[in-house]
Protein backbone atom coordinates (compact mmCIF):
# COMPACT_ATOMS: atom_id res chain seq x y z
CA UNK A 1 0.00 0.00 0.00
CA UNK A 2 2.93 2.48 1.02
CA UNK A 3 4.51 1.84 -2.21
CA UNK A 4 0.98 2.14 -4.01
CA UNK A 5 0.15 5.98 -2.52
CA UNK A 6 3.80 6.54 -3.26
CA UNK A 7 3.69 5.60 -6.94
CA UNK A 8 0.22 8.05 -7.27
CA UNK A 9 1.67 11.02 -5.28
CA UNK A 10 4.82 10.45 -7.49
CA UNK A 11 2.42 9.96 -10.83
CA UNK A 12 0.90 13.55 -9.66
CA UNK A 13 3.81 15.71 -9.38
CA UNK A 14 5.03 14.17 -12.50
CA UNK A 15 2.14 15.67 -14.15
CA UNK A 16 2.86 19.05 -13.18
CA UNK A 17 6.40 18.61 -14.49
CA UNK A 18 7.72 20.72 -17.09
CA UNK A 19 10.41 18.62 -18.15
CA UNK A 20 10.59 18.38 -21.92
CA UNK A 21 11.15 14.74 -22.30
CA UNK A 22 7.31 14.40 -20.40
CA UNK A 23 5.58 17.10 -22.02
CA UNK A 24 6.76 15.91 -25.46
CA UNK A 25 4.96 12.80 -24.85
CA UNK A 26 1.62 13.95 -22.80
CA UNK A 27 1.36 15.85 -26.29
CA UNK A 28 1.42 12.78 -27.97
CA UNK A 29 -1.74 10.94 -28.50
CA UNK A 30 -2.57 8.78 -25.63
CA UNK A 31 -1.94 4.73 -27.31
CA UNK A 32 -2.86 2.15 -25.61
CA UNK A 33 0.43 0.16 -24.47
CA UNK A 34 1.61 -3.71 -23.66
CA UNK A 35 4.02 -3.63 -20.58
CA UNK A 36 5.60 -6.57 -19.97
CA UNK A 37 6.73 -6.83 -16.40
CA UNK A 38 9.84 -10.02 -15.94
CA UNK A 39 10.63 -10.54 -12.34
CA UNK A 40 11.61 -13.55 -9.91
CA UNK A 41 8.34 -15.03 -8.27
CA UNK A 42 8.02 -13.82 -4.89
CA UNK A 43 5.82 -16.95 -3.34
CA UNK A 44 5.70 -17.07 0.24
CA UNK A 45 7.49 -14.03 0.63
CA UNK A 46 5.43 -11.79 -1.05
CA UNK A 47 2.99 -12.52 1.58
CA UNK A 48 5.29 -11.06 4.75
CA UNK A 49 5.74 -7.79 3.44
CA UNK A 50 3.31 -5.58 1.45
CA UNK A 51 6.29 -3.06 0.05
CA UNK A 52 8.04 -6.14 -1.80
CA UNK A 53 7.40 -5.61 -4.92
CA UNK A 54 10.15 -6.04 -7.00
CA UNK A 55 8.55 -9.63 -7.51
CA UNK A 56 6.24 -11.01 -9.77
CA UNK A 57 3.34 -11.09 -7.18
CA UNK A 58 4.15 -6.96 -6.44
CA UNK A 59 4.40 -6.56 -10.12
CA UNK A 60 6.47 -3.78 -8.79
CA UNK A 61 3.27 -1.58 -7.43
CA UNK A 62 2.41 -0.28 -10.85
CA UNK A 63 -0.11 -2.32 -11.78
CA UNK A 64 -3.54 -0.37 -10.37
CA UNK A 65 -1.83 2.85 -12.34
CA UNK A 66 -0.97 1.43 -15.47
CA UNK A 67 -4.20 -0.15 -16.02
CA UNK A 68 -6.06 2.88 -14.78
CA UNK A 69 -4.67 4.47 -17.97
CA UNK A 70 -5.75 1.56 -19.90
CA UNK A 71 -2.70 -0.12 -20.76
CA UNK A 72 -2.58 -3.85 -20.44
CA UNK A 73 0.24 -4.92 -17.73
CA UNK A 74 1.32 -8.62 -18.22
CA UNK A 75 3.78 -9.91 -15.43
CA UNK A 76 5.56 -13.19 -15.58
CA UNK A 77 8.98 -14.72 -14.31
CA UNK A 78 8.93 -16.90 -17.33
CA UNK A 79 11.53 -15.52 -19.96
CA UNK A 80 14.03 -18.39 -21.08
CA UNK A 81 13.30 -19.72 -24.71
CA UNK A 82 11.16 -19.22 -27.34
CA UNK A 83 8.11 -20.80 -25.86
CA UNK A 84 8.57 -18.71 -22.62
CA UNK A 85 5.60 -16.51 -21.63
CA UNK A 86 7.77 -13.25 -22.27
CA UNK A 87 8.14 -14.93 -26.22
CA UNK A 88 4.73 -15.28 -26.30
CA UNK A 89 4.06 -11.47 -25.56
CA UNK A 90 7.16 -9.90 -28.15
CA UNK A 91 5.28 -9.92 -31.04
CA UNK A 92 3.27 -6.59 -29.62
CA UNK A 93 5.05 -5.40 -26.71
CA UNK A 94 6.42 -2.52 -26.30
CA UNK A 95 7.83 -2.21 -23.17
CA UNK A 96 9.56 -4.62 -21.29
CA UNK A 97 10.66 -4.18 -17.98
CA UNK A 98 13.11 -6.33 -16.09
CA UNK A 99 15.53 -6.45 -13.11
CA UNK A 100 18.90 -7.77 -13.06
CA UNK A 101 18.22 -9.88 -10.25
CA UNK A 102 16.06 -12.09 -12.69
CA UNK A 103 16.82 -10.31 -15.99
CA UNK A 104 15.18 -10.45 -19.58
CA UNK A 105 17.66 -11.23 -21.84
CA UNK A 106 16.43 -8.95 -24.80
CA UNK A 107 18.78 -10.61 -27.65
CA UNK A 108 19.25 -9.48 -31.39
CA UNK A 109 16.50 -12.22 -32.11
CA UNK A 110 14.03 -10.83 -29.58
CA UNK A 111 14.33 -7.18 -30.90
CA UNK A 112 13.47 -8.50 -34.47
CA UNK A 113 10.76 -10.64 -33.41
CA UNK A 114 9.21 -7.01 -31.25
CA UNK A 115 8.09 -4.58 -33.78
CA UNK A 116 6.31 -2.54 -31.48
CA UNK A 117 8.63 -2.30 -28.98
CA UNK A 118 9.89 1.48 -27.98
CA UNK A 119 11.72 1.10 -24.25
CA UNK A 120 13.66 -1.67 -22.58
CA UNK A 121 13.93 -0.44 -18.56
CA UNK A 122 15.66 -2.00 -15.87
CA UNK A 123 14.35 -1.47 -12.76
CA UNK A 124 17.50 -1.73 -11.31
CA UNK A 125 21.43 -1.14 -12.06
CA UNK A 126 22.91 -2.37 -15.18
CA UNK A 127 21.76 -2.83 -18.66
CA UNK A 128 24.12 -5.75 -19.87
CA UNK A 129 21.30 -8.06 -20.31
CA UNK A 130 20.16 -6.09 -23.25
CA UNK A 131 22.34 -6.29 -26.71
CA UNK A 132 22.49 -2.80 -26.94
CA UNK A 133 23.73 -2.38 -30.38
CA UNK A 134 20.59 -4.48 -32.00
CA UNK A 135 18.55 -1.93 -29.63
CA UNK A 136 20.27 0.89 -30.84
CA UNK A 137 20.04 -0.09 -34.30
CA UNK A 138 16.19 -0.66 -33.88
CA UNK A 139 16.06 2.74 -32.12
CA UNK A 140 14.92 1.50 -28.71
CA UNK A 141 15.49 3.66 -26.00
CA UNK A 142 17.14 1.49 -23.07
CA UNK A 143 16.81 2.76 -19.23
CA UNK A 144 18.22 1.79 -16.19
CA UNK A 145 18.19 3.67 -12.56
CA UNK A 146 21.43 4.52 -11.81
CA UNK A 147 21.85 4.95 -8.02
CA UNK A 148 18.66 2.85 -6.41
CA UNK A 149 20.70 0.56 -4.57
CA UNK A 150 23.86 1.49 -4.29
CA UNK A 151 23.56 2.22 -0.87
CA UNK A 152 22.09 -1.21 0.04
CA UNK A 153 25.11 -2.57 -2.17
CA UNK A 154 27.93 -0.91 -0.63
CA UNK A 155 26.52 -2.20 2.85
CA UNK A 156 26.40 -5.66 1.34
CA UNK A 157 29.99 -5.04 0.11
CA UNK A 158 31.35 -4.43 3.41
CA UNK A 159 29.72 -7.32 4.90
CA UNK A 160 31.47 -9.61 2.24
CA UNK A 161 34.72 -8.64 2.90
CA UNK A 162 34.24 -9.01 6.87
CA UNK A 163 32.59 -12.43 6.19
CA UNK A 164 35.93 -13.46 4.33
CA UNK A 165 38.81 -11.30 6.09
CA UNK A 166 37.70 -12.71 9.54
CA UNK A 167 37.21 -16.20 8.36
CA UNK A 168 33.28 -16.09 9.31
CA UNK A 169 32.16 -18.83 7.71
CA UNK A 170 34.36 -22.03 8.88
CA UNK A 171 33.31 -20.05 12.16
CA UNK A 172 29.58 -20.51 11.52
CA UNK A 173 29.60 -23.80 10.35
CA UNK A 174 31.12 -24.87 13.71
CA UNK A 175 28.95 -23.37 15.52
CA UNK A 176 25.88 -24.95 13.60
CA UNK A 177 27.73 -28.36 13.79
CA UNK A 178 28.61 -27.91 17.67
CA UNK A 179 32.59 -27.83 16.88
CA UNK A 180 34.74 -26.21 18.73
CA UNK A 181 38.41 -25.40 17.08
CA UNK A 182 39.79 -22.32 17.53
CA UNK A 183 42.77 -23.04 15.24
CA UNK A 184 40.70 -24.10 12.45
CA UNK A 185 38.93 -20.50 12.50
CA UNK A 186 42.40 -18.52 13.64
CA UNK A 187 45.22 -19.22 11.62
CA UNK A 188 43.77 -17.33 8.50
CA UNK A 189 41.30 -14.57 10.44
CA UNK A 190 42.60 -11.29 10.30
CA UNK A 191 41.69 -7.67 11.20
CA UNK A 192 40.63 -5.39 8.26
CA UNK A 193 42.72 -2.19 10.36
CA UNK A 194 45.98 -1.95 8.05
CA UNK A 195 44.86 -4.07 5.31
CA UNK A 196 45.52 -2.76 1.74
CA UNK A 197 41.60 -2.41 -0.21
CA UNK A 198 41.48 -1.54 -3.90
CA UNK A 199 38.46 -0.44 -5.85
CA UNK A 200 38.61 -1.63 -9.28
CA UNK A 201 35.77 1.17 -10.17
CA UNK A 202 34.75 3.62 -7.68
CA UNK A 203 31.66 5.19 -9.55
CA UNK A 204 28.70 5.50 -6.71
CA UNK A 205 28.65 1.94 -5.12
CA UNK A 206 32.94 1.99 -4.87
CA UNK A 207 32.67 5.64 -3.61
CA UNK A 208 30.14 5.07 -0.92
CA UNK A 209 32.37 1.79 0.16
CA UNK A 210 35.23 3.26 0.57
CA UNK A 211 33.46 6.11 3.12
CA UNK A 212 32.10 3.10 4.52
CA UNK A 213 35.62 1.72 4.94
CA UNK A 214 37.59 4.67 6.23
CA UNK A 215 36.81 4.14 9.62
CA UNK A 216 38.88 0.95 9.74
CA UNK A 217 42.20 2.61 9.33
CA UNK A 218 42.97 0.76 6.10
CA UNK A 219 44.91 1.82 3.25
CA UNK A 220 42.42 3.00 0.29
CA UNK A 221 43.11 2.63 -3.24
CA UNK A 222 41.15 2.90 -6.56
CA UNK A 223 41.52 2.22 -10.13
CA UNK A 224 38.65 3.90 -12.29
CA UNK A 225 38.93 5.77 -15.39
CA UNK A 226 37.93 9.08 -14.27
CA UNK A 227 39.69 10.50 -11.18
CA UNK A 228 37.88 11.49 -8.34
CA UNK A 229 37.60 15.63 -7.67
CA UNK A 230 40.96 16.31 -5.12
CA UNK A 231 38.10 17.16 -2.58
CA UNK A 232 36.26 14.25 -2.87
CA UNK A 233 40.12 11.60 -2.38
CA UNK A 234 40.65 13.82 0.43
CA UNK A 235 37.32 13.76 2.40
CA UNK A 236 37.28 9.94 1.28
CA UNK A 237 41.10 9.28 1.49
CA UNK A 238 41.58 6.65 -1.01
CA UNK A 239 44.48 6.87 -3.21
CA UNK A 240 44.25 7.11 -7.07
CA UNK A 241 45.86 4.29 -9.29
CA UNK A 242 46.35 4.84 -12.84
CA UNK A 243 46.94 1.07 -13.57
CA UNK A 244 45.47 -1.41 -12.54
CA UNK A 245 48.24 -4.16 -12.79
CA UNK A 246 50.22 -1.40 -10.76
CA UNK A 247 47.23 -1.45 -8.09
CA UNK A 248 46.73 -5.22 -7.91
CA UNK A 249 50.15 -6.58 -6.78
CA UNK A 250 49.63 -4.30 -3.60
CA UNK A 251 46.05 -5.03 -1.79
CA UNK A 252 44.87 -7.20 0.12
CA UNK A 253 41.15 -7.14 -0.89
CA UNK A 254 40.12 -6.51 -4.07
CA UNK A 255 36.46 -5.14 -5.15
CA UNK A 256 35.25 -5.30 -8.53
CA UNK A 257 32.76 -2.29 -8.58
CA UNK A 258 32.65 -1.30 -12.53
CA UNK A 259 29.87 -2.67 -15.46
CA UNK A 260 30.24 -5.11 -17.75
CA UNK A 261 31.14 -3.76 -21.33
CA UNK A 262 33.14 -4.94 -24.19
CA UNK A 263 36.45 -3.54 -22.08
CA UNK A 264 35.98 -5.06 -18.82
CA UNK A 265 34.39 -8.32 -19.63
CA UNK A 266 36.94 -11.28 -18.98
CA UNK A 267 39.08 -8.29 -17.24
CA UNK A 268 40.26 -10.79 -14.45
CA UNK A 269 41.55 -13.32 -16.50
CA UNK A 270 44.02 -15.89 -15.13
CA UNK A 271 47.33 -13.76 -16.25
CA UNK A 272 45.58 -10.55 -14.27
CA UNK A 273 44.66 -12.71 -11.46
CA UNK A 274 48.27 -14.00 -11.13
CA UNK A 275 49.32 -10.33 -10.59
CA UNK A 276 47.13 -10.35 -7.17
CA UNK A 277 49.08 -10.65 -3.81
CA UNK A 278 49.02 -14.45 -3.46
CA UNK A 279 45.86 -14.82 -0.34
CA UNK A 280 44.18 -11.78 -1.80
CA UNK A 281 40.47 -11.59 -1.15
CA UNK A 282 38.41 -10.98 -3.72
CA UNK A 283 34.81 -9.93 -3.56
CA UNK A 284 33.22 -9.32 -7.08
CA UNK A 285 30.28 -7.13 -6.84
CA UNK A 286 30.02 -6.77 -11.06
CA UNK A 287 29.07 -8.99 -13.27
CA UNK A 288 30.28 -12.52 -12.93
CA UNK A 289 31.78 -12.14 -16.85
CA UNK A 290 34.59 -10.07 -15.62
CA UNK A 291 35.92 -12.61 -14.41
CA UNK A 292 36.79 -15.65 -16.17
CA UNK A 293 34.87 -18.10 -13.84
CA UNK A 294 37.91 -21.31 -14.57
CA UNK A 295 40.72 -19.11 -13.28
CA UNK A 296 38.80 -18.08 -9.83
CA UNK A 297 37.82 -21.46 -8.86
CA UNK A 298 41.48 -22.65 -10.07
CA UNK A 299 43.50 -19.49 -8.41
CA UNK A 300 41.09 -20.28 -4.79
CA UNK A 301 42.49 -23.83 -5.35
CA UNK A 302 46.17 -23.30 -5.65
CA UNK A 303 45.10 -20.72 -2.66
CA UNK A 304 46.74 -17.70 -4.36
CA UNK A 305 43.04 -16.50 -3.73
CA UNK A 306 41.78 -17.47 -0.17
CA UNK A 307 38.57 -15.67 -0.31
CA UNK A 308 36.09 -15.24 -2.98
CA UNK A 309 33.08 -13.87 -3.05
CA UNK A 310 30.44 -12.89 -5.92
CA UNK A 311 26.91 -11.78 -7.39
CA UNK A 312 25.46 -14.60 -9.09
CA UNK A 313 22.39 -15.31 -10.91
CA UNK A 314 20.19 -19.02 -10.53
CA UNK A 315 21.27 -19.75 -14.54
CA UNK A 316 24.77 -19.28 -13.43
CA UNK A 317 24.70 -21.64 -10.40
CA UNK A 318 22.76 -24.16 -12.29
CA UNK A 319 24.76 -24.17 -15.58
CA UNK A 320 28.21 -23.52 -14.54
CA UNK A 321 29.33 -27.15 -13.34
CA UNK A 322 33.03 -26.10 -13.11
CA UNK A 323 32.04 -23.60 -10.27
CA UNK A 324 29.54 -25.52 -8.58
CA UNK A 325 32.29 -28.21 -8.09
CA UNK A 326 34.49 -25.22 -7.28
CA UNK A 327 31.72 -24.26 -4.67
CA UNK A 328 31.67 -27.80 -3.29
CA UNK A 329 35.75 -27.64 -2.51
CA UNK A 330 36.27 -24.40 -1.37
CA UNK A 331 32.82 -23.74 0.79
CA UNK A 332 34.94 -22.17 3.32
CA UNK A 333 36.77 -19.78 1.32
CA UNK A 334 33.92 -18.79 -1.40
CA UNK A 335 31.30 -16.83 -0.68
CA UNK A 336 28.88 -17.33 -3.14
CA UNK A 337 25.94 -14.28 -2.46
CA UNK A 338 22.70 -14.39 -4.66
CA UNK A 339 21.35 -11.14 -5.88
CA UNK A 340 18.42 -10.19 -3.93
CA UNK A 341 15.62 -8.20 -4.95
CA UNK A 342 15.96 -5.48 -2.08
CA UNK A 343 15.84 -2.77 -4.69
CA UNK A 344 12.09 -2.44 -4.51
CA UNK A 345 11.46 -2.45 -1.06
CA UNK A 346 13.93 -1.71 0.61
CA UNK A 347 16.02 1.18 -1.15
CA UNK A 348 13.23 2.87 -3.54
CA UNK A 349 11.36 3.17 -1.06
CA UNK A 350 13.68 5.45 0.89
CA UNK A 351 13.30 8.97 -1.43
CA UNK A 352 16.90 9.41 -1.20
CA UNK A 353 18.44 11.61 -3.95
CA UNK A 354 19.20 9.50 -7.03
CA UNK A 355 19.71 9.96 -10.94
CA UNK A 356 18.23 8.51 -14.11
CA UNK A 357 20.65 7.22 -16.12
CA UNK A 358 18.96 6.94 -19.50
CA UNK A 359 20.62 5.15 -22.57
CA UNK A 360 19.08 6.58 -25.91
CA UNK A 361 19.57 4.62 -28.21
CA UNK A 362 18.21 6.58 -31.48
CA UNK A 363 21.10 6.02 -33.55
CA UNK A 364 24.13 3.92 -33.33
CA UNK A 365 25.70 6.50 -30.51
CA UNK A 366 24.25 6.64 -27.88
CA UNK A 367 23.50 9.62 -25.96
CA UNK A 368 22.82 9.86 -22.30
CA UNK A 369 19.83 11.69 -20.42
CA UNK A 370 20.32 12.44 -16.76
CA UNK A 371 17.61 13.33 -14.85
CA UNK A 372 17.84 14.57 -10.54
CA UNK A 373 14.98 12.73 -9.19
CA UNK A 374 13.51 10.86 -5.97
CA UNK A 375 13.64 7.43 -5.20
CA UNK A 376 11.32 5.77 -6.90
CA UNK A 377 10.03 8.67 -9.06
CA UNK A 378 12.98 8.24 -11.39
CA UNK A 379 11.55 5.02 -12.10
CA UNK A 380 7.90 6.38 -12.66
CA UNK A 381 9.27 9.64 -14.74
CA UNK A 382 10.71 7.38 -17.40
CA UNK A 383 7.61 4.92 -18.12
CA UNK A 384 5.03 7.26 -17.92
CA UNK A 385 7.34 9.62 -20.69
CA UNK A 386 6.68 6.26 -22.63
CA UNK A 387 2.79 5.61 -21.79
CA UNK A 388 0.82 8.68 -21.05
N1 LIG B 1 25.65 -7.05 -7.17
C1 LIG B 1 24.65 -6.22 -7.15
O1 LIG B 1 23.64 -6.41 -6.46
C2 LIG B 1 24.76 -4.99 -7.98
C3 LIG B 1 25.78 -4.86 -8.87
N2 LIG B 1 25.92 -3.72 -9.61
C4 LIG B 1 27.04 -3.67 -10.56
O2 LIG B 1 27.94 -2.67 -10.14
C5 LIG B 1 28.34 -1.91 -11.27
C6 LIG B 1 28.77 -0.54 -10.82
O3 LIG B 1 27.63 0.16 -10.32
P1 LIG B 1 27.72 1.73 -10.00
O4 LIG B 1 28.85 2.01 -9.07
O5 LIG B 1 26.36 2.15 -9.62
O6 LIG B 1 28.08 2.28 -11.46
P2 LIG B 1 28.78 3.65 -11.82
O7 LIG B 1 28.50 3.87 -13.26
O8 LIG B 1 28.41 4.72 -10.86
O9 LIG B 1 30.34 3.35 -11.61
C7 LIG B 1 31.08 2.54 -12.47
C8 LIG B 1 32.50 3.06 -12.48
O10 LIG B 1 33.29 2.20 -13.30
C9 LIG B 1 34.16 3.00 -14.09
N3 LIG B 1 34.49 2.28 -15.31
C10 LIG B 1 33.64 1.81 -16.24
N4 LIG B 1 34.32 1.18 -17.21
C11 LIG B 1 35.63 1.28 -16.89
C12 LIG B 1 36.82 0.81 -17.49
N5 LIG B 1 36.81 0.12 -18.65
N6 LIG B 1 38.00 1.08 -16.88
C13 LIG B 1 38.03 1.78 -15.72
N7 LIG B 1 36.93 2.24 -15.08
C14 LIG B 1 35.74 1.98 -15.67
C15 LIG B 1 33.37 4.27 -14.37
O11 LIG B 1 34.23 5.35 -14.70
C16 LIG B 1 32.62 4.48 -13.06
O12 LIG B 1 33.32 5.31 -12.18
C17 LIG B 1 27.11 -1.94 -12.17
O13 LIG B 1 27.43 -1.72 -13.53
C18 LIG B 1 26.54 -3.30 -11.95
O14 LIG B 1 27.09 -4.22 -12.88
C19 LIG B 1 25.08 -2.67 -9.41
C20 LIG B 1 24.04 -2.74 -8.52
C21 LIG B 1 23.74 -3.94 -7.79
Amino acid sequence: MAMKSAASSAIRSLLSSSSSTFSRNLHAPAERKKIVGVFYKGGEYAKLNPNFVGCVEGALGIREWLESLGHQYIVTDDKEGSNSELDKHLHDAHIIISTPFHPAYVTAERIKKAKNLELLLTAGIGSDHVDLKAAAAAGLTVAEVTGSNVVSVAEDELLRILVLVRNFLPGYHQAVNGEWNVAGIAHRAYDLEGKTIGTVGAGRIGKLLLQRLKPFNCNLLYYDRLRMNPELEKEIGAKFEEELDAMLPKCDVIVINMPLTEQTRGLFDKNRIAKCKKGVVIVNNARGAIMDTQAIADACTSGHVAGNSKTSSQKILSTTKTYETAIMIFVMNNLYRLWRGCLACATSSKGSSMAIHAKSCNDSSYFWHYHRCTGIIEFLYYLGSFIM
